[in-house]
Parts: C-alpha cells; sequence; structure tokens
C-alpha cells in the first residue's frame, strides 16, 4: 500500500472511532494527512450543517471552504467554547505520544487548537511512529519573533542543539520562510528524546551536556524570549487536564498509523 493509502486508511479509523456523531466544533490540523481527516469526514455521511471546523493555518482553513465546511478562526470561537475534538498530523510520535511538530510551519495554531479540544487525535502513517522523538525526524521546529531570532539560535546552541537554522523558503522567493504569524521558524536538531519512563528507569541522555528530556527540553525552550512556541507536543492529555480543572492538553489521547500493509496501528494514551 501508497504511503497515500496508508494516511487515508488511519485517517478512515481515526474519524469512525472519535468524530462524536453531535460534534459542534471540531479542530482540522495541517499537512498532507488531514486531507485525509476531511475527507473521512465528508464520507461519514453526518450532518455537518450545525458544526464549526476550526482551521490551525492558512491550509487548514482552505481545506475546510473546499470541502464545503463551515470555517471559524480560533478568535471567533465564542468564550468558553471548548472543542469537540481535534484532529491532526505529526511529524513524529514516541512510545508516550509525545509528538513532533510543525514541519509544514503551522505549530503554534496547531498548539492553542488542539489545546482548546476535549480530546486531540493524531492521524499519521508508519514512517512518524518511533519509540523516541528525534530518531528520524532530526529537529525541533520553533516559532520565533524575527527580531530575535539570531538570539534564540544562540540559547538553542547553549541547550545542545548542533546548528539550529532559520527555516528558508523552498520556492523562488529568497529568504526566511514566514509563518501565518509573520514569524520565523527555526530548526533545531538535538538528538533523541528520553521519554518519562527513560527517566525513570535512570537513563541519563547522549552523555554530552544538553537537555534531552521531551518535557524538559519544551519547557527549557518556551523559556527563551522570542519563542513564541514550541514544536514538542507534550505533558498532559485532555482529560488529564480537564481533570486537573483546564480545558485541553497538547498530548494526543491516540494516534494512527497507516501501516504499509493496510493496517492501522494505534497507540493510546494513558488516559
Ligand atoms: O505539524 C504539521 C504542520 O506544521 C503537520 O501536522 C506535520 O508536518 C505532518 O504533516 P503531514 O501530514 O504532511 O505528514
Amino acid at each position: 500500500m501508497s504511503v497515500e493509502e496508508s494516511k487515508r486508511a488511519a485517517a478512515k479509523v481515526a474519524v469512525a472511532n472519535h468524530y462524536p456523531k453531535d460534534a459542534k466544533w471540531v479542530g482540522i490540523g495541517s499537512g498532507t494527512t488531514i486531507v485525509y481527516v476531511v475527507e473521512a469526514i465528508k464520507a461519514a455521511g453526518l450532518d455537518t450543517a450545525l458544526t464549526r471546523y476550526v482551521p490551525t493555518g492558512y491550509q487548514s482553513r482552505q481545506l475546510i471552504i473546499n470541502a464545503g465546511l463551515t470555517a471559524v478562526e480560533f478568535d471567533a470561537i465564542p468564550a468558553g467554547t471548548v472543542l469537540d475534538v481535534a484532529f491532526d498530523g505529526a511529524d513524529e510520535v514516541d512510545d508516550e505520544l509525545n509528538c513532533i511538530k510543525g514541519g509544514g510551519a503551522c505549530l503554534f495554531q496547531e498548539k492553542i487548537v488542539a489545546m482548546q479540544a476535549k480530546q486531540f487525535i493524531c492521524v499519521a502513517d508508519s514512517r512518524k511512529l518511533q519509540p523516541r522523538l528525534l530518531s528520524s525526524w532530526k529537529y525541533v521546529p520553533v516559532e520565533v519573533a524575527p527580531i530575535a531570532a539570531y538570539r534564540v539560535l544562540r540559547k538553542l546552541t547553549a541547550l545542545g542543539s548542533v546548528k539550529p537554522a532559520i527555516r528558508t523558503n523552498v520556492s523562488s522567493k529568497e529568504g526566511p520562510l514566514k509563518t501565518d504569524q509573520d514569524f520565523f521558524i527555526i530548526d533545531a536538531p538535538f538528538p533523541p528524546l528520553l521519554t518519562e519512563a527513560d527517566v525513570a528507569a535512570g537513563k541519563d541522555g547522549s552523555g554530552t551536556a544538553g537537555v534531552w528530556e521531551v518535557k524538559e527540553l519544551a519547557r527549557q525552550i518556551k523559556q527563551i524570549s522570542g519563542v513564541l512556541e514550541v514544536g514538542i507536543f507534550s505533558g498532559l492529555t485532555g482529560p488529564q487536564a480537564q481533570a486537573a480543572g483546564g480545558i485541553g492538553g497538547q498530548r494526543p489521547v491516540a494516534a494512527y498509523f497507516g501501516m504499509p500493509d493496510g493496517t492501522v496501528s494505534v497507540r493510546k494514551a494513558d488516559v
């Protein structure tokens, strides 16, 4: 089965298992896999007339509109509204469902949409399924204010990143890529990151200086002035955050992976 067909298979199962029949608010992520999620929502024959779909960026908004669904920007959601579910792709997912996101430069809106949802569901193909983050995908995307970009580059190097770099346009227009917020993306390479289980088992990283644990690295990058958001999605899931009195979490409750043999593999969080 092709990679595209495997994404389609994963999206179909994820929508069948997690799309509430009476959904009023649904988050729609960015990338190539989310296209199949929207396709599956349409194919399910649900009554979507009263459902509002919250995009995570320009591409996502166009996808919603072109599917004949109603897009409502994040800042137009009525106060106190919690999304029933948010679907999105990922660049890599580890054993504990921590994710790297931002390969498509949409990480800030992806994170606030995921964190506004009762449950965040990740859909991907088998290449994204790894025991630890940064096993196959090699860098953490970080969205930064342009004026602070060189300062952030220096701070990331101090945290142990090897040659972090400002992402440039792939088109013929030269210069740094601009996000939907008109910010820059820095891609910061790090070695594979330790999970909570690794830390509990006494593993202490790569043996060289630096921060190698998922949540701690995300926390330290987020603390750098000039950073809008970091492309590590870790910490609480939506249900865990709600149990703690909050709205949503940034770690998915479940991740669906389309496998080369046509099956769909599911990783579920500890909730
Ligand atoms: O985080 C993202 C965009 O910033 C995407 O969700 C991620 O890059 C996965 O994309 P794809 O579905 O094309 O593999």
